[in-house]
């Protein structure tokens, strides 16, 4: 058997002088799987994200990522936040190019970049042409941010990250700036990534409908201390006629019953 993408195995964090968020929490997450993560407003749900980027650190307890344990960020794991945080003085293209000139500028220390990466401005080119193509923003390259609406500067965010090849994507509230029918197509497009290529991501969310969307394995937080982990299983994420089936309705049914619930043992 394959080791998990990521183990967490005992977890327990706090930010200081608050209570608790994790305690004693245990969770493995598979290779190529698609997860979300939800929960009421300040549960833990971007403070688990940042335990498994590695910018938050487990007061005890272990996180590995791809065998790994997580000192801190690794350069193959993608983050897209919900504030793109594109430069606004750089074209899209050359945004989309940041990481390989940051990566050049370190080299392959193992922190910013992989060890065993090498400079090849001709894939680099390849990358960056391919992933502003797939993801339908090459006419776009020589635009500067301002100029994009909010969509296509996610995009650009997107392409940025997925140019590097990472292993793992993490995505904090992508869409949650996103008018319904935007949210709607870039939710569609990350469907279709994660089918042609079966990247293992994880997407932290507030919308229901939109863990049911993405996530094949919907994990639901706590605002109490999170122990044990509540896993939805949710097969039909990803299917493109989702949005309109009885399945997907009777999903986010269950999902705000157990949401409600939820709270209302936090208010107990
Ligand atoms: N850097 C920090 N220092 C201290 N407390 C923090 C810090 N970041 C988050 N918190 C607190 O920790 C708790 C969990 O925050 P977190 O952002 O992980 O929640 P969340 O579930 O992502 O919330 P939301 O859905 O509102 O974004 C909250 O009570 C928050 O106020």
């Amino acid at each position: 058997m394959t080791a998990p993408m990521i183990d967490i195995d005992g977890l327990r964090f706090r930010y200081r002088g608050l209570s608790p968020i994790f305690e004693d929490f245990s969770l493995a997450m598979e290779k190529g799987e698609a997860w979300s993560i939800i929960g009421p407003s300040g549960c833990g749900k971007t403070t688990l994200l940042y335990l498994i980027a590695g910018l938050n650190h487990p007061e005890a307890g272990l996180i590995l990522v791809a065998g790994a344990p997580i000192k801190r960020p690794r350069p193959r794991t993608g983050l897209v936040l919900q504030d793109h945080g594109l430069l606004p003085w750089a074209t899209v293209e050359e945004n989309t190019r940041l990481g390989f000139k940051i990566r050049g500028f370190y080299g392959p220390d193992g922190k910013h970049s992989p060890e065993d990466a090498t400079k090849d401005p001709d894939a680099e080119k390849a990358l960056t042409d391919h992933w502003l193509s797939w993801l339908g923003i090459d006419h776009l390259k020589g635009q500067y941010p301002g100029q994009l609406s909010r969509g296509q500067r996610q995009r650009a965010a997107i392409a940025r990250t997925l140019v590097l090849s990472p292993d793992l994507l993490l995505m904090d509230e992508p869409f949650s700036a996103l008018d319904a029918p935007i949210r709607e197509e870039l939710q569609r497009v990350m469907n279709r990534f994660h089918r042609e290529t079966k990247l293992t991501s994880i997407t932290v969310t507030h919308d229901i409908e939109e863990a049911v969307v993405l996530g094949e394995k919907i994990l639901v937080l706590t605002d109490t201390v999170n122990t044990t982990p509540m896993v939805i299983e949710n097969p039909h994420a990803g299917d493109p006629d989702l949005r309109q089936s009885k399945k997907f309705l009777d999903q986010c049914h269950r999902l705000r019953g157990l949401l409600e619930n939820k709270n209302r043992e936090g208010e107990a």
